[in-house]
């Protein structure tokens, strides 16, 4: 999804929700942490009351033993008004100790379910999320969401409670000084209503738009060897200035509209307090007010500027905050279609059969009326069956094969195992059964040894019993040049890790579907990158393998489909014919025509 989808669905679900209910749905994630942030919240609002009872006292000095002369009071109201500032820095400082740790126990909590939701959502929803948004939700957005529950919402809830302490105690003293300031403080209402309404649009779309920024860059450099063989390094980088600069302008947009707000809240507080000075004057000149509750007022009316010219910056602080829990949000809101069944059955002694019966399939961006991808597709791999699957480029065999272990779910039909619907099982069950090699092999940045076993967390890593899987595996898989990697098994690889060529990477991903020994195998055109001499051994081993284990294998080369016991030839996404490749050689004119053209594609 690019920042204009998001920015619409958010207009959308901001027309919905109040910025409180909306960060309401924080509540569960902190719900462990409240104890101690509401503990932090008292002690901050006891620092904010030692500071609003500093004007008092001055005004009881003043008022009392300054005009009667009485000296001992005078060190004593000295004394108090010390004490109340060393407390309030006191507690300020308790404030921030409590509230730092219970934070970030929150950010660490939505962050890892945040993680864990990313896995468990279907292959569907990662095709139409960039990376780079996912990404940022992840960093920026939950980072800022720590921010706002360590000071944000604290201060925000400290300096209102202030203002409106202050305010009373205005009233206090009269009734007039308190009306001038609160009829001053109007505007800052009214510009701050507004401000969030701008404010929140943009906000949404810097953060969006930061996303992109991620994806151009994470694009820019996996695609790195791509951009610079074609010497395209200045259109990635144009791509990225242009985004770039929308960024930058809806970032200075963002800063003039805070800006804006900032000078309300600044301009507001000097003018309450000289309309305040006029009036305090009159009532004193009028012996309405004594000089002790004038320097009072003005104490006062000085300790609420801080609190009143910070709540522009709070409440931008909110809104950013209400938009990174939207984006995070959307992503929790994406409902995991793929799912264990409610009542599972298993297969205890598992033959291997697999079976496509009926199965219709159209990606969740299809279009009305579009054909479906998987049209009609029948088929039975008898259990310890070795399948080949042929068809012209875009006949639909890869997304096939993404069937069986439900990663994406048939929209019509069903996959079975044994005459158990895959979606009856257990997910984990499901793809222990099934072992699947992609046509493009991913390595993750750990180690050789680490990358093999994936599919195995029935022993331990470094085990007598992982060694002989492990070794088995890269054997069948021709992948014995690990062995003289600078740290043998132990070996980095993937991103972070030593670079492999195509063909090793591919051998160490079909060694990780060998190590997996499920009983039934799915591999995507698994020799591709290989060579002549290198595929030759590897068939010969996998050959073995294959004996006793049922296995589709999509195939582009004649060399793969000589594995096969049987051929299945796919057309517009269904099956067109079945049989040996000696059988349908005769039969099949499509066969005949594919093998023309799988031969030729072969030729070095
Ligand atoms: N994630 C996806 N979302 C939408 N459409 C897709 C997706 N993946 C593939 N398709 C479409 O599905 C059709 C079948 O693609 P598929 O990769 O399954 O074909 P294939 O037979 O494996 O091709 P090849 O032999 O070139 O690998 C293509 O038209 C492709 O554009």
């Amino acid at each position: 999804m690019t920042s204009s989808h998001l920015a619409s669905a958010a207009h959308k679900n901001s027309k919905r929700q109040l910025t409180l209910k909306a960060l309401a749905r924080l509540l569960p994630f902190a719900k462990p942490a409240l104890p101690r942030l509401i503990g932090g919240l008292i002690v901050g609002l006891g620092a904010a009351l030692a500071s609003l009872a500093i004007p008092l006292v001055l005004q009881w000095v003043i008022d009392g033993p300054l005009s009667s002369g009485d000296r001992s009071l005078i060190v004593w109201a000295t004394l108090a008004v010390l004490g109340l500032g060393i407390a309030e820095a006191a507690l300020v400082y308790f404030r921030r100790v409590l509230v730092l740790a219970p934070a970030t126990e929150v950010e660490y909590a939505v962050r890892q379910s945040f993680t864990e939701r990313l896995l468990r959502l279907p292959v569907a929803f990662h095709d139409r999320w960039q990376s780079g948004q996912l990404l940022s939700r992840m960093m920026q957005d939950i980072s800022m969401i720590r921010r706002w529950l360590a000071f944000g919402s604290i201060l925000l809830l400290i300096n209102l409670a202030t203002i409106v302490v202050g305010t009373a105690l205005l009233f206090r003293w009269h009734w007039s000084l308190g009306v001038v300031f609160v009829v001053c403080s109007i505007p800052i209402w009214v510009v701050g209503f507004r401000f969030e309404q701008r404010y929140g649009t943009l906000s949404r779309s810097s953060q969006d738009q930061a996303g992109d920024l991620a994806t151009s860059v994470e694009e820019s450099v996996h695609g790195i060897r791509v951009l610079k063989a074609f010497g395209r390094g200045s259109h990635a980088l144009n791509k990225f200035v242009k985004q770039a600069e929308t960024l930058r302008d809806t970032e200075l947009k963002k800063g003039y509209e805070v800006g804006l707000l900032w000078f309300w809240y600044d301009l507001v507080p000097v003018l309450a307090l000289g309309l305040s000075l006029i009036t305090g004057i009159w009532l004193v000149s009028h012996s309405e007010l004594t000089v002790g509750e004038l320097f009072a007022f003005f104490a006062m009316a000085t300790a609420l500027r801080w609190p009143m010219g910070s709540l522009g910056f709070l409440f931008s602080f909110l809104i950013d905050t209400r938009t990174a829990t939207d984006r995070v949000f959307e992503v929790f809101d994406s409902r995991v279609v793929i799912r264990d069944p409610a009542d599972p059955k298993t297969i205890e002694d598992p033959s291997g059969e697999l079976a496509f019966r009926d199965v219709h399939f159209h990606y969740p961006d299809a279009r009305d009326g579009d054909t479906d991808i998987i049209n009609g597709f029948d088929l039975v791999v008898r259990p310890g069956e070795t399948m080949a699957l042929v068809g012209v480029t875009g006949s639909g065999k890869t997304t096939l094969t993404t069937l069986p272990t439900r990663l994406y779910d048939v929209t019509a039909g069903a996959v079975e195992i044994d005459g158990v619907d895959v979606r009856q099982l257990r997910l984990e069950e499901l793809r222990s059964l099934i072992g699947v090699a992609f046509e493009e092999p991913v390595l993750f940045s750990s180690t050789v040894r680490e990358n093999v076993l994936l599919g195995r967390d029935d022993f331990e890593l470094h085990s007598a019993e992982a060694d002989t899987v492990l070794r088995e595996a890269l054997e069948v898989a021709q992948a014995s040049f690990v062995f003289d990697l600078p740290d043998g098994l132990d070996t980095a690889v993937g991103e972070e890790g030593l670079s492999l060529s195509g063909g090793q990477r591919q051998r160490l991903a079909l060694a990780r579907v060998v190590a997996a020994k499920p009983a039934i195998l799915v591999l995507d055109d698994p020799l591709s990158a290989l060579d002549v001499d290198t595929e030759a051994l590897v068939e010969v081993a996998l050959r073995r393998v294959l004996a006793n284990t049922t296995a589709l294998i999509v195939a582009h080369r004649p060399s793969t489909v000589a594995l096969a016991d049987r051929v299945a030839v796919m057309r517009e996404g269904r099956i067109e014919a079945v049989g040996t490749h000696a059988e349908l050689l005769r039969t099949s004119a499509h066969y005949r025509h594919l093998t023309v053209s799988i031969a030729t594609e072969d030729r070095p």
